[in-house]
């Protein structure tokens, strides 16, 4: 069985290169959109929404087929043409030039694959098959998304704030990983689902951590 490593990258600043301009190289490039990558697709024709895409400059369009040396600079690529050919060539590239690739025609192909992925605000959760069911991707990530509703963005941005402020002051690392620990353990989650919870002024931040900083 193929293995494959997680991580998440940042694309920020980067070239990603896609091959074909079809409905599944469209998937692929509004999954990196976020990504504020300089995203360049090559392919002789283009669906409605990526050309629109194209027409608001949110991604560049080579409108021609794929050729050697199109991949140079590239920092991702995706191998996303209807021609196993046309794809195997673009790996081959891209593998000799130690670019990472994804053939959307075939995971044994890929040096990575796409996840279907769960967004709510700062949290994601990508899932993989390693490629035996794409489908079945699809259907966790709709039992996901039903069991981490849109509350998680509200909780992850309070996480981050309060992250933020504590890792500003000066505590010991223990006490900084007991506060970080103790706001997790605050049921802030059941408070934004029932309308319960409000933004926290500087003063009730400074407040809520020189009360729990006491009591450690
Ligand atoms: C290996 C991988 C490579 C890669 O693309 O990275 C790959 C490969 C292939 N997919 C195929 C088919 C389908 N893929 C989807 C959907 C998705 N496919 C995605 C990822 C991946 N697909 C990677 C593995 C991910 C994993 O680890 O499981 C998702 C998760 C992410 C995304 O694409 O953004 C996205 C769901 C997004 C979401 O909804 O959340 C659907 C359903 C649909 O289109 O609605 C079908 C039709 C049903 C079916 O066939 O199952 C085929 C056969 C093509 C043919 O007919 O020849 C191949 C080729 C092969 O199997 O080798
Ligand atoms: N990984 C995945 O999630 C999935 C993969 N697939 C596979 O992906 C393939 C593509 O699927 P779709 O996007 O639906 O097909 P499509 O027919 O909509 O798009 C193919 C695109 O490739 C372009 N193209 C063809 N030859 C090219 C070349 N030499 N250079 C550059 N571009 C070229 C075409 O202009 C077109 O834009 C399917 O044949 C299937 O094998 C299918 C479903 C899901």
């Amino acid at each position: 069985m193929e293995h494959y490593t997680p991580i998440y990258v940042n694309t920020s600043g980067k070239s990603i290169c896609v091959i074909g301009g079809g409905r599944v190289a469209e998937r692929k490039v509004k999954g990196l959109l976020l990504g504020e990558a300089r995203i360049t697709v090559i392919s002789p024709q283009l669906t409605p929404e990526l050309e629109q895409l194209h027409q608001e400059s949110r991604i560049e369009w080579i409108a021609r087929s794929y050729r050697n040396g199109d991949l140079r600079g590239a920092f991702l690529v995706y191998a996303a043409t209807d021609d196993l050919l046309v794809n195997t060539s673009v790996v081959q590239e891209a593998e000799a030039a130690s670019i990472l690739v994804n053939d959307a025609m075939s995971s044994g192909n890929s040096r990575f694959i796409t996840p279907s992925v769960v967004r709510r605000g700062r949290l994601s959760i990508a899932i993989s098959t390693a490629g035996a069911g794409p489908a079945a991707a699809a259907e966790i990530r709709a039992v996901l998304e039903r069991q981490f509703g849109d509350e998680y963005e509200t909780y992850l941005d309070f996480l981050h704030q309060m992250r933020m402020e504590i890792k500003s002051r000066e505590l010991s690392p223990a006490v900084r990983s007991k506060l970080l620990r103790r706001l997790t353990e605050m049921n802030m989650l059941e408070k934004i689902r029932t309308g319960q919870f409000h933004w926290w002024t500087a003063e009730e931040i400074g407040d809520w951590i020189s009360r729990n900083q006491e009591e450690m």
